[in-house]
C-alpha cells in the first residue's frame, strides 16, 4: 500500500483538475458489453467521448458513419471516438492523450475501457491508480459492470469473477432484461444489491441507456467542481437490510442479537441503524445454495465517532493488506484525522489505493468517520477488532 503509507494525507487536486475521467466497462462474457458498447457509439450523448476497445471488427462499425482519425481511430457521427488498443492500455491512452493535445484527434472529455469477458477488472484500476504517466493525465472516473438479466444468477453461481466485477463496480447495467423475467431480473437485482448496496442497477435492453447515467461515479461533481462525498461514498447504502441481509450471511452464526454487534464501533444507537437496521431483514436467500460465490461477500460500513490517528489508520490497513489484500474488493472512506482539520478521502481496491486527499473542507455538520467496506470473508467481526486494536492502540478504543 505504498500510496498511503508514511505520508499524512496529500491536499487534493483542484477541483477542476483537467485530468480526464476515465470508465472501466467490465462484464461477463456474452453479458453485453459489446451490445452496450454499439448502442453507445451512436448515443448523441456519447459526443466528446474516447472509447478505447480491443479491435474494431469487435463492435461491427462497418455500416456506421466514420471518418478516420488515424490508423487505429474512427471517429462516429455521435461524435464519439472509437479507438482500438495498440501495445497496452498505458500506451494506448499516452497515445490518445497526444493526439489530443496535438490536435490530430478531435477533443474529448472522458474515455471509456472496455475490458474482456473474463478478465479481472482490478488491474487496470491498479494500473489507472498508480501508472505515474497516466495518474497524472487520467482519473478512474467509476466501473461499470454489464451483468445478464437471464443469465446474471448462474454466473454469480458458479463464476468468482462475475461477483467480483459487480462487487467493484460504481455503476451496474442489466442488460437483457428484454428476455428475463420480470421475476428473474427481480431477483438478480437483490442479490446485487447485496454485493454492492451502493452501485445503482440500470436497466438496459440492447444498450439503451441513457450515458449520463454510467458516468461521473467518482468523488468530484463536474458540475459543481467540487467533491460530492456523499453521491460517491453512499455509506446510507450499507446500512440498509439488504446489506445487512449480507453482512450476517450464514457463516457468520451469529444470533439475532447480531443485529446490535457492530452497532458498538461508535455510531450513537438509533441514530442510523434504528428501525431500519435490517432486524427483519431475510436469510432466506442463504438457504439454497451454501457454495455461491456471492455468499462470501460482505458489504458493511463503519461508523467512527472519535478523531483518528493517521498512523494508526495506516497501520490497519497494512494490517488488513498484509492479511487478505484480495478480498478486499473496494474500501471508501472518509476520515476525521486527528492531524487536520480537514476530512481526508481513502479509496481502494484490493491491495492498492489512491492517494489519499485531504479535501478543503468537510461536506457538511457530520465529522464522524465512515469507512465502507465490500469484501470476500472478511466479515466486520474481523476487521472492527483489527480497526480497534491498531488505530486506537494502547489508548484503546475512546469511549462515545
Ligand atoms: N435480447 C437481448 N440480447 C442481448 C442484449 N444484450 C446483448 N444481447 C445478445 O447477447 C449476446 C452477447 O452480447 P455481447 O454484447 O456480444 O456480449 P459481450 O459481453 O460483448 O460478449 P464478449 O465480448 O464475448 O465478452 C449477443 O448475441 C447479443 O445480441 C439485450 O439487452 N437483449
Amino acid at each position: 500500500m505504498q500510496s498511503l503509507s508514511g505520508e499524512t494525507p496529500v491536499t487534493a487536486p483542484a477541483a477542476s483538475s483537467p485530468r480526464l475521467p476515465v470508465s472501466v466497462l467490465t462484464g461477463f462474457l456474452g453479458s453485453g458489453k459489446t451490445t452496450l458498447l454499439q448502442a453507445l457509439l451512436r448515443h448523441p450523448g456519447m459526443a466528446r467521448t474516447a472509447i478505447v476497445i480491443n479491435e474494431f471488427g469487435e463492435v461491427g462499425l462497418d455500416h456506421l458513419l466514420v471518418a478516420k482519425a488515424s490508423e487505429n481511430m474512427v471517429l462516429m457521427d455521435s461524435g464519439c471516438l472509437c479507438c482500438t488498443i495498440r501495445g497496452d492500455l498505458v500506451d494506448t491512452l499516452r497515445d490518445l492523450f497526444l493526439k489530443r493535445v496535438r490536435g490530430e484527434v478531435p477533443d474529448f472529455d472522458r474515455v471509456v475501457v472496455e475490458t474482456t469477458g473474463l478478465a479481472d477488472p482490478a488491474p487496470i484500476i491498479h494500473t489507472l491508480m498508480t501508472d505515474p504517466l497516466l495518474a497524472a493525465r487520467f482519473r478512474l472516473d467509476g466501473v461499470i459492470a454489464t451483468v445478464d438479466a437471464a443469465h446474471g444468477s448462474l454466473q454469480l453461481d458458479r463464476q468468482p469473477e462475475s461477483v467480483k466485477q459487480a462487487a467493484v463496480a460504481d455503476r451496474i447495467v442489466m442488460t437483457k432484461t428484454d428476455v428475463a423475467s420480470p421475476a428473474a431480473t427481480a431477483a438478480l437485482m437483490k442479490r446485487l444489491n447485496a454485493i454492492n448496496p451502493a452501485a445503482p442497477i440500470i436497466p438496459a435492453a440492447h444498450g439503451a441507456v441513457d450515458p449520463q447515467s454510467l458516468f461521473d461515479a467518482g468523488l468530484y461533481n463536474p458540475e459543481t467542481k467540487s467533491p460530492d462525498v456523499a453521491r460517491w461514498l453512499r455509506e446510507e447504502a450499507y446500512r440498509d437490510e439488504h446489506a445487512h441481509g449480507h453482512e450476517h450471511g450464514h457463516d457468520d452464526h451469529h444470533g439475532h442479537d447480531h443485529d446490535h454487534d457492530h452497532h458498538d464501533h461508535g455510531h450513537e444507537h438509533g441514530d442510523h441503524c434504528g428501525a431500519d437496521c435490517g432486524h427483519d431483514h431475510e436469510h432466506g436467500h442463504h438457504h439454497h445454495d451454501a457454495n455461491r460465490h456471492d455468499d462470501h461477500i460482505r458489504a458493511f460500513c463503519m461508523v467512527i465517532d472519535q478523531p483518528l490517528p493517521w498512523n494508526g489508520f495506516v497501520d490497519f490497513m497494512e494490517a488488513l493488506i498484509a492479511q487478505g489484500g484480495d478480498n478486499l474488493l473496494r474500501v471508501k472512506g472518509l476520515l476525521n484525522v486527528r492531524e487536520s482539520d480537514l476530512p481526508v478521502v481513502v479509496h481502494g481496491v484490493q491491495h492498492m489505493f489512491h492517494p489519499p486527499v485531504r479535501l478543503e473542507e468537510w461536506p457538511g455538520e457530520d465529522r464522524r468517520s465512515k469507512l465502507v467496506f465490500i469484501t470476500r470473508d472478511l466479515g466486520q467481526p474481523v476487521i472492527e477488532p483489527l480497526f480497534n486494536e491498531l488505530v486506537w492502540g494502547e489508548e484503546g478504543k475512546p469511549k462515545a
